[in-house]
């Protein structure tokens, strides 16, 4: 008997994750050959926003250790002052755990799989859950905001929501 506070799994698709951010993929509505037709560039998949005086687009990498499952949600962050995306260099699939904002709570987190071709840009302010890397140990390459003033806001739930084991 599965709780209410067991969270389905459902797979990343640009249309469901739109209230949330943006799905990095190469979509061929996008796509514009360059370099004399040797390179094929898909344009404008997301976009990097930074706020405040002295704030700036950073790139890092994330090697992030895979979870282990099932797994308990019992916390959900955003960033007020930024966008935040994750783009896997691993080529492997990875979690994306997002909620809806209600009044400056997430509300129940939505799960998707992101297949190893798929990366997420979070938009400034959404709830997600910090990332989460399956099977193995998995670099990420990672797009957000450095700068002047705080940008983690953290939620603690009283009562965890559980992911159980991914069949990616
Ligand atoms: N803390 C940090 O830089 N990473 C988190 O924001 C995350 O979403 O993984
Ligand atoms: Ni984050």
């Amino acid at each position: 008997m599965t709780s209410s506070r067991s969270l389905d799994i459902q797979p990343l698709t640009r249309s469901a994750f739109a209230p949330y951010g943006d799905v990095i993929e190469a979509d061929p509505a996008t796509m514009r050959l360059i370099n004399g037709g040797t390179t094929e560039r898909f344009h404008a998949l997301a976009t990097a926003e930074v706020e405040g005086d002295g704030a700036v687009v950073i790139i890092s990498l994330f090697r992030g250790q895979p979870r282990a499952f099932p797994y308990a949600v019992d916390m959900m962050e955003r960033h007020p002052f930024g966008s935040q995306s994750f783009s896997p260099l691993s080529g492997r699939p990875f979690l994306v755990v997002v909620s809806d904002d209600e009044d400056g709570r997430p509300g129940r987190p939505r799960v998707f799989l992101a297949r190893g071709d798929q990366g997420v840009n979070y938009a400034r302010n959404v709830w997600h859950h910090p990332l989460m890397t399956l099977g193995e140990a998995s670099d990420f390459l990672v797009v957000d905001r450095d700068g002047p003033g705080n940008n983690l806001q953290e939620f603690f739930f009283d009562t965890p929501y559980i992911i159980g084991a991914p069949t990616p």
